[in-house]
């Protein structure tokens, strides 16, 4: 059995044959940034069409793309996701297209789609790159698909694969990538360190909405199991109890309607009161170092803690872990043989347990809207 980074490759160490019937192909799903100045504003007319977003708002997040040459990290991170899932095809020994679509920006989903259709791709499974549930992680992409194959002749069926924030390799990651930040802090910061874990804010409804109808509140939940479940990790690993808690960025949206609170800077500001020593942010809830890591917290984030004279240091995204493009095969094998009805391992971290694999009917509904959807159990 070989080794990636001293822990068995998920891939290997679950004995699965490399089996991807019925798929013929994966799709990776992700949001798209721009690449120049010129892309900037089309791009961000894309993301907030018929939003509400306020026009101060727009110019704000039009500046940081602007900071960083009009360029965001988020497409070349993904061509660099592709290569490595490539890879782990090969090493895994499977020849499968690989097809990228975005909901914002070029390549769109529907170009993919379309591209998918003509090779003559039947079934694919679809890898996106958010981990969690709510209408904009997960509900929309869902939309997103059903947009990208609506009237496409001989599009392919489209499977959602199942969220994976508890999944062992994107715990793995995350832990390893919080301990590193921990051993990177000055010696004296480092035993009374917090544990900032940070993910985008969405309104509180949206989060309330989250998960199937009869729950509340799934995005919450699903950060707070794994938040707890690496600050568990870290402390059998460093034997230290370091104090944790999840706070949010990139609030958006109207001032008067209420989003996921506080805000990073302003858990910062407590924390420094407080006499925490020193503190590790970690962005769970991002898979890759995209606007809002390198902005929100490289940029702003890490200027806070500077003027608190509060240690900082940022935890690394689990994107570009080997581990996380040997998940992508792996949770690939795993669909697949649940669709063949062969008997499969599902592992999960922490207390909520691997998610479906179908979203229930009207999981994470957004009264703003009622699109159709793909990749929903049967009512
Ligand atoms: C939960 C969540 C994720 C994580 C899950 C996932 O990854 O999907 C995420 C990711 C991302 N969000 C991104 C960018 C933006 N998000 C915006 C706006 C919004 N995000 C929201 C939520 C989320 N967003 C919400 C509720 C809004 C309000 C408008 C609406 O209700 O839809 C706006 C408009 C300006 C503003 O309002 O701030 C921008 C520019 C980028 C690309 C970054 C890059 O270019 O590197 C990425 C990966
Ligand atoms: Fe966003």
């Amino acid at each position: 059995m070989s080794t990636l980074g001293g822990v068995d490759s998920p891939l290997e160490s679950t004995g699965q044959s490399p089996d991807v019937t019925p798929y013929d192909a994966l799709l990776l799903v992700s949001f798209g940034g721009p690449e120049k100045q010129e892309d900037v504003v089309p791009f961000l007319e894309n993301v907030t069409a018929g939003r509400g977003i306020p026009r101060e708002r727009l110019e704000e997040v039009g500046e940081h793309y602007r900071l960083f040459g009009g360029r965001s990290p988020i497409n070349d991170l993904n061509r660099d996701l592709l290569a490595a899932i490539r890879e782990e095809l090969s090493r895994a020994g499977l020849d499968l297209p690989v097809y990228w679509g975005n909901r914002n920006w070029d390549p769109y989903l529907r170009d993919a789609v379309e591209h998918m259709s003509a090779d003559g791709v039947r079934r694919a499974a679809c890898f996106v790159t958010s981990a969690y549930s709510s209408w904009s992680s997960c509900r929309q992409y869902r939309e997103n698909l059903y947009d990208a194959v609506d009237g496409v002749e001989g599009a392919p069926a489209l499977d959602k694969l199942r969220h994976y924030f508890n999944h062992p390799a994107f715990v793995a990651a995350n832990t390893d990538a919080v301990i590193a930040s921990l051993e990177a802090l000055p010696e004296d910061a480092r035993a009374g360190a917090h544990l900032v874990f940070v993910t985008h804010s969405i309104p509180e409804s949206m989060n309330a909405q989250s998960g199937p109808p009869q729950t509340e509140g799934n995005y919450v939940a699903q950060h707070l199991d794994l938040a707890a479940e690496i600050t568990h990790r870290v402390t059998e690993a460093t034997g230290v109890e370091h104090p944790h808690a999840l706070v949010y960025c990139s609030r958006s949206g109207p001032p008067q309607v209420p989003w996921l609170e506080p805000d990073v800077n302003e858990h910062l500001e407590s924390l420094a009161k407080s006499g925490a020593t020193g503190v590790v942010i970690a962005p769970i809830g991002f898979v890759s170092d995209h606007m809002e890591v390198v902005y929100d917290l490289d940029t702003e984030a890490l200027e806070t803690a500077r003027e608190l004279e509060l240690p900082a240091q940022r935890a690394a995204t689990a994107g570009t872990d080997p581990r996380f493009a040997a998940m992508v095969v792996e949770l690939l094998l795993e669909r697949a043989a649940v669709e063949r009805g062969v008997p499969v391992d599902r592992p999960s971290c922490g207390s909520i347990g691997a998610m479906w694999d179908r979203c229930p009917v009207d999981c994470c509904k957004n009264p703003r809207s009622d699109h159709p959807t793909l990749c929903e159990a049967p009512a």
